[in-house]
Formats: structure tokens, sequence, C-alpha cells
């Protein structure tokens, strides 16, 4: 991997990158001593339990809260250098539960997606309209462009949310527990659709707490009490010691076609 040189003599990855981060809210502190990468055309799965920080964890990588140590780095360069309009255009963040205007049709949901790149008149132009046409279609939305998002099912409305996010063309994409509400057969085409998003070279960081969803990605981070307790390739993070750590003795971990699958017996 390729590494940039930083002042104090620590090396910090390309990507998207936490070092030695820590936030505390007030006097309550959230996460310590974390430092992990999200490299172009990676998708990497974020678990940990209730609590644990993976919340707090996206918007510190987002930029929307600043660190209270360590810092995050966009490309070899502090996140906090960056103005919030080039941040938006580099990162787009897709919250959990976040809301949308309902009064707005699909396509004007997305087209807010451009926001970062438009200038003070706030006016679509080619390079816009042309990205909104690309993220509707990559998300398979393009059908009910002039529907509510209330009318349409959860499914739907989380590709819309997804194409939204997208229609900024980010570099990097967190998204925070997207396959809630979804059921089986939807959190599987909304997962498959953004493992296609890979070979665009964007890199993908999902909050999940399903650890058989998180298993298709290609990296896992687990955090525990707001630390990493382990970083890898599924096979070796979704082992069972660790899951039976954190979730309890009833986990047991079987392994289909070389992926690890969990269950949980009560
Ligand atoms: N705005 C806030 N003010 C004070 N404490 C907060 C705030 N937001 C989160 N916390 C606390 O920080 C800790 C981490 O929360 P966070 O939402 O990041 O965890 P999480 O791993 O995303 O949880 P979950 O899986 O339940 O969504 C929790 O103890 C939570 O109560």
């Amino acid at each position: 991997m390729a590494r940039l040189p930083h002042s104090d003599g620590v090396a910090i990855p390309r990507g998207l990158a936490a070092h030695n981060l820590g936030f505390s809210y007030r006097h309550k502190r959230v996460l310590e001593g974390l430092s992990l990468h999200l490299e172009p055309g990676e998708w990497l799965a974020l678990l940990g339990p209730n609590g644990s920080g993976k919340s707090t964890l996206l918007r510190l990588l987002a930029g929307l809260v600043k660190p209270t140590e360590g810092a995050v780095y966009l490309e070899g360069r502090p996140l906090g250098s960056y103005s919030s309009w080039a941040r938006g255009q580099a990162i787009a963040f897709l919250p959990q539960n976040g809301g949308y205007p309902e009064d707005l049709t699909v396509e004007e949901v997305v087209a807010l997606g451009r926001t970062p790149h438009l200038g003070l008149l706030g006016r679509l132009g080619k390079a816009d309209l042309e990205a909104l046409e690309w993220a509707l279609t990559q998300t398979q939305v393009a059908a009910f462009r002039h529907r509510r998002l209330p009318t349409l099912s959860g499914g739907e409305r989380q590709r819309v949310l997804l194409a939204r996010a997208l229609a900024a063309q980010p570099r990097f994409l967190l998204l925070d527990e997207p396959t809630n509400h979804l059921d089986l057969h939807h959190q599987a085409e909304f997962l498959g659709l953004l493992a296609g998003l890979r070979s665009l070279g964007l890199g993908i960081l999902t909050v999940l707490h399903d650890p058989n969803l998180a298993a298709r990605a290609d990296r896992v981070a687990f955090l525990l009490e707001g630390s990493l307790l382990a970083l890898g390739h599924p096979a070796e993070v979704l082992n069972q010691p660790l899951l039976r750590r954190v979730y309890g003795p009833g986990v047991q971990v079987h392994r289909v076609k070389d992926r690890p699958v969990v269950l949980l017996e009560e």
C-alpha cells in the first residue's frame, strides 16, 4: 500500500484514513486510539455492538464532527484543511435513519446530492445533469424518477438515497446501516449494487450489524467500546473466539464456500 510521510514521522495511508483517532462527547470518551483506512475501490464493513462508536466514527470520517485526538486524512491531507464543498465532493455520507424531503420527486431528491458541485446560484449545468442520470441509472431508480419517496417501497427508497449520495460522484461513500428495514432479497440486492460500485474506484465503508452481510466485504473492522478489536479479511476477523467474546457463547461460525457463516444458538 502506498503511504505518505506525516510530520510526526508516522506514515499516513492514502485514501480516507483515521490516524490515532479519539473522540469524546462532553466528558464521555467513545473512541480511542483508532487507526484504519479506506482505500479507493475497496469495501470495508464496520461491525460492533450497539454503542461501540460506529456512527461516531462515520461522522468523524465524513468531517461532520472534529476529532478530540488524532486526525482524519483525505488523500494525505488533513480532512479539516478541506472546504466543506471539496469535502462534499470527495465523501458522501448516508446516515442511519436519514431523512428526506417528502414533497420532492425521486429526481429532485437525487439532484440534491449535486449540491457540493453547484455554484452560488445552485443551477444544474450539463455535467450535473449527466451525473444525475448516471446516479439514477446505477441504482436502477430512473423508472420511477417522477414519483415521490413516500410512495416507494423501503428497498426502492434506499436505492434513491444511495443515488442521492452517488450524484455527487464522490470518491468515498460512507453508509450507516444501509440494509436496515430491508428484507433478505433487498439486502442482497443493495449490497450487490455496492459491490459493483467498487469497480468504479469508489471506496465504500458500511456499518452493518449482521456478520453474514459483512462477510461479503473486502475487509471487516470490528469495534468494541470505542477501540478497534480486529481489522482484516472477513474470514480472519469473523472467527468464533472473537464473536463469542463479543456476542456470547451461543455464537457458532461455519464455513460455506470459504465464507464465514455465523449462527447464534440460544
Ligand atoms: N450526541 C451525543 N451525545 C452524547 N453521547 C452520545 C451522542 N451520540 C452518541 N453518544 C454515545 O456515544 C456512544 C457511541 O455511540 P454511537 O452511536 O457512535 O455507537 P454505534 O456503535 O453507532 O451504536 P448503534 O449500533 O447502537 O447505532 C454511545 O454510548 C452513545 O450513547
